[in-house]
């Protein structure tokens, strides 16, 4: 099934199989519906199984087919070198024709959404497990931010985008993806926003900037995500507060910050390292992105018990006015998913 390997420029020797057409359509009984997973902004993925018993996941672009053959080559090689305990692993890839497909390590336990966002699910996610999520993400980032040496920027973070392997060790996917579509910037603003609202900066959905620190504001969405159980997009229904940034932050002002917590995990959570993370968490979706930490502040942050946090200024989006200006200024944005810049898109 693999018949060549591609290698890097550089002398890194970093070897990137190349697998036939043929064998994907064995392994995946010709993208069956059966064996499809989902589908999200940059194409279908569906779960595939080699003769040997190994499984893959398997990504189908829909969004690079006007990509060279040799520039795509190269995104490839350079996403394969991106290797970490918190990133899914690129095992390879496929070309034919127009068809463009990238072969991820296969994870068992799906995405962070699908557990804490479901009512039964979400109490098997006791607080233990969601600090070591939070601090695996927190460490994904960072390195793609400064330990890759290649400052790769996600632009799309989001729970449904990290996953979780069989001892729930998160891991996050699609990383290089937006680079791949839009050229090898790691900075700067672009008129084609890749990325979900409910967990996009202000300054990226407004004006579509992107830097390391709009990841940073994303990161700090899904903390109090993964703290509270609830949707930064879908709040306003629930809490009839603006957005779940808006409820963290009036609970922090309050001096209620513990009530933010999952009320099904209350009883049993470290309230000390929950305190920490809304804190945390505050501080990186503060409006400012120059006052936001950068992500190798937040793993020492979080790791530390001792360590004095500043005080968070006024997070973005804490109104429902900046909201509905995002959302309408935000139209140029293309989203690499299948929302609509609405409000009550984030999911
Ligand atoms: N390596 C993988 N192992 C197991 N499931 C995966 C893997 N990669 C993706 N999936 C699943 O496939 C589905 C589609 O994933 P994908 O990342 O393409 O889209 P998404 O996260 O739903 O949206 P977006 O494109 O906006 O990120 C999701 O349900 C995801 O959980």
């Amino acid at each position: 099934m693999e018949s060549s390997h591609l290698e890097g420029k550089d002398g890194t020797g970093i070897d990137v199989p190349f697998f036939d057409f043929e064998s994907i359509l064995a392994a995946t009984d010709n993208f069956s519906d059966e064996n499809k997973l989902g589908k999200g902004g940059f194409g279908p993925v569906y779960k595939g199984k080699f003769p040997g018993g190994q499984e893959i996941a398997v990504k189908r672009l829909a969004s690079v087919s006007g990509q060279g053959l040799e520039e795509f080559k190269n995104e490839v090689v350079l996403i394969a070198k991106l290797q970490h305990r918190n990133l899914v692993r690129l095992l390879g890839y496929c070309i034919k024709g127009e068809e463009k497909i990238l072969l991820y390590e296969y994870m068992p336990n799906k995405s962070l959404d699908s557990f804490i966002f479901d009512e039964s699910l979400s109490q098997k996610l006791e607080w233990g497990t969601r600090f070591s999520i939070i601090l695996g993400v927190a460490r994904g980032l960072l390195y793609l931010h400064q330990d890759s040496r290649l400052r790769i920027i996600h632009r799309d973070l989001k729970t449904s985008n990290i996953l979780l392997d069989e001892e729930m060790n998160p891991k996050i996917s699609d990383f290089g993806l937006a680079r791949m579509i839009q050229g090898k910037q790691t900075e700067g603003s672009t008129l084609r926003v890749i990325g979900t609202y409910g967990y996009m900066a202000p300054e990226y959905a407004i004006d579509g900037v992107f830097s390391a620190k709009s990841d940073v504001f994303s990161f700090g969405v899904v903390m109090l995500e993964i703290i509270s159980g609830k949707k930064n997009m879908r709040f306003y229904y629930v809490e009839n507060t603006p957005s779940l940034i808006a409820y963290a932050w009036r609970l922090w002002q309050e001096g209620k910050a513990l009530d933010l917590m999952d009320s099904t995990l209350r009883s049993s959570c470290n309230a000390s390292e929950v305190l920490r993370c809304v804190h945390v968490g505050l501080l990186c979706v503060q409006e400012e992105p120059s006052e936001r930490p950068t992500m190798s502040n937040v793993v020492v942050l979080l790791g530390s018990e001792t360590a004095s946090l500043p005080i968070p200024k006024q997070p973005a989006f804490v109104t429902r006015t900046t909201l509905s200006s995002t959302a309408s200024m935000s139209s140029k944005a293309e989203s690499n998913t299948e929302i609509t810049p609405t409000l009550d898109d984030g999911r």
